[in-house]
């Protein structure tokens, strides 16, 4: 908005400009009237005024032209600059922000609110700045016929000021609330298509409709309250208008007849007036704009000064390259939940993974395993002085420095609306052919890809709905595996497929490993039996640790575990 100031100048210039041939007309009218009325005595004809007056209102016609598009062009292209901002900004929040947010929400910000803005900063501030002028300049011109006459004139205004700022308090309360219900309707939708599988193997198509009735229900009764008093604000405010013409009417011919005005006065009042009735009906509807701007805009500023809790270093250490070796030392960590922190997930981890080991988590389910990792890659905030990567604060490291030595496929893998090779080659930019290949091979996928009609050009949908819950993990492994990554985590990567094949990829792997830091997460035990260490989370401590030699041995949680996961294995295999 800033930035196009001088645009909105000149937009107000040109209103100027267009208003001050408006306001011509009518004196020209009393002009030509008074030269009617006297050709003697008038300097020049009626002719000659009409045709100035046509003059004016052409003039008046192109300026009226270019003084919209500059003004709205201006609030397009601001909506525009919003919108960036909007999105750059939801790129740099991090996950605790989204934790709090519906999706559903987020995007009608994009839609429904950014269009109230242009709005408010387009067709609002034109009619405000015209307005503003007709009012001041038209009140000026009227008083300086007569003053006493413009006194009856203006008398209903006051009261439409009253009546109008009470309507449009209560407008704006409604019109927030509607954009609340507008932004659940979003979310609801979204929501329900995302999982229209899920709504429709539980049989609950009628309870999602219902609820989605409800909240347009409620989002249609705040509609119709704002289109009740706006409509209650338009008559009022035209009434009034009507009224103040009625009086000028009467009163005015009155002085003509009593020869205390001129019929040329008489006709340019008049016209003055009748230039206040269409910004006097409309002011309903522009504070309407202001207030549904306001309000959006006050939605969208929420976004714009969100700010991460996981920022950059103050200080960053200087750069060099990774060798992988990750120390944490008494990591506590709870999550915020509606701000306030919750009972602690990881309770004083210590623990040093040597750069070019494997290390395997397992424990209980939600014991903190997943918290662990994300912590490593500060999806999360850490404390100063938690965790350190090749001996450094990793609150000390540029966050796209860490999170470039970090290859994390996260439990749930997400695959973009792209080609098989695209949603790959994401790992790495300017990937060859044959690295994408290589990567896609190394992950166990590439039998799949050769059976796709288009191979490698397959298109995933919307969420990768045409590749089963497998192949989306191999995909993101692969992914990960071509990004190159010093350590490599990988958090429950393979819990949509059986113990055998996870065992077969996981072995598959083992000759990419190298010197990087790998760390396993999963609740099978057999995924994690070759790691050098393993450890054993539970209530947000480490239980056990060792090789799985040593934890069998000790026969504590880990052995228990190992047995139930063998005994059902054999079941399984019966
Ligand atoms: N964003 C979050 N906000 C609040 N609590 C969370 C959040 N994410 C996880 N939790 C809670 O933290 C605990 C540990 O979750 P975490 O996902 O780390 O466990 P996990 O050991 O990986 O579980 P699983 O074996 O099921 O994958 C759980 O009780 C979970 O409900």
């Amino acid at each position: 908005m800033r930035e196009r100031r001088g645009t909105y100048v000149l937009g107000a210039i040109c209103l100027l400009g267009t208003n001050a041939f408006s306001l011509l007309i009518p004196w020209l009218l009393k002009l030509a009237v008074e030269s009617l009325r006297n050709p003697g005595t008038a300097s020049r004809s009626a002719a000659w005024y009409g045709g100035v007056i046509m003059v004016a209102a052409l003039l008046h016609g192109v300026i009226r032209i270019f003084s919209r598009t500059t003004l709205l062009h201006a609030a397009r292209r601001t909506e525009y600059a919003i919108r960036e901002d909007l999105f750059g900004k939801l790129l740099t929040l991090d996950m605790p922000y989204y934790a709090g947010e519906r999706t559903g929400d987020l995007m009608s910000r994009f839609a429904n609110d950014l269009t109230n803005v242009r709005m408010l900063l387009g067709f609002g501030i034109l009619n405000v700045i015209n307005t503003a002028l007709v009012y001041v300049s038209a009140i000026v011109l009227m008083a300086s016929i007569n003053p006493s006459l413009t006194l009856w004139a203006v008398i209903p205004f006051p009261l439409m000021i009253v009546a109008a700022k009470g309507i449009t308090r209560r407008m704006f309360h409604h019109s927030r609330r509607a954009q609340e219900e507008l932004a659940r309707l979003t979310s609801q939708a979204e929501e329900s298509i995302a999982a229209a599988v899920v709504v429709r193997s539980y049989c609950r198509e009628e309870a999602t409709v219902a609820a989605f009735e409800e909240t347009g229900r409620r989002y249609l009764a705040r509609n119709m309250t704002m289109a009740r008093l706006r409509g209650i604000l338009l008559p009022i405010m035209a009434a009034a208008s009507a009224f103040g013409t009625l009086v000028v009417l009467f009163l005015g011919g009155q002085r003509v007849i009593d020869g205390v005005m001129t019929l040329g006065d008489f006709v340019a009042f008049n016209g003055y007036l009748a230039m206040l009735v269409w910004p006097t009906i409309v002011f309903g509807w522009i504070l309407n704009l202001i207030q549904r701007g306001g309000a959006s805009m006050a939605r969208l500023n929420e976004v714009l000064d969100a700010t991460p809790i996981v920022t950059e270093p103050a200080e960053p250490a200087d750069a060099c390259t990774p060798r992988g070796e990750i120390a944490l030392r008494e990591v506590r960590f709870s999550y915020n939940g509606m701000g306030e922190a919750l009972p602690p997930i990881l309770d004083g981890i210590s623990l040093t993974i040597p750069a070019g080991s494997r290390l395997g988590i397992v424990g209980p389910v939600g014991s903190g395993k997943s918290t662990l990792v994300r912590l490593l890659a500060r999806l999360y905030p850490v404390p100063d002085g938690k965790i350190f990567l090749d001996g450094v604060d990793i609150n000390r490291l540029p966050l796209a420095q860490l999170r470039s030595a970090i290859g994390f496929v996260p439990q749930e893998s997400f695959l973009f609306s792209r080609t098989i090779r695209e949603n790959i080659a994401y790992g790495r930019e300017g990937a060859t052919v044959e690295e994408i290949a290589g990567a896609v091979r190394l992950a166990s996928l590439e039998g799949d890809v050769f059976r796709f009609a288009d191979g490698y050009d397959t298109l995933v949908g919307e969420r990768g709905v045409t590749l089963s819950g497998g192949q989306k993990q191999r995909a993101a492994i692969a992914r990960a595996l071509l990004k190159n990554p010093a350590i490599l985590i990988l958090d429950d990567p393979l819990s949509a497929v059986d113990a055998q094949t996870e065992e077969a990829i996981l072995e598959g792997l083992s000759g990419y490993w190298g010197d990087r830091t790998v760390i396993v997460v999963s609740h099978r035990l057999s995924a994690v039996r070759e790691c050098d260490r393993i450890i054993v989370l539970k209530d947000g401590v480490i239980a056990e640790q060792g090789s799985h030699d040593d934890l069998v041995a000790r026969d504590g949680l880990y052995c228990a575990m190992w047995r139930e996961q063998q005994i059902r294995r054999e079941l399984a295999s019966l």
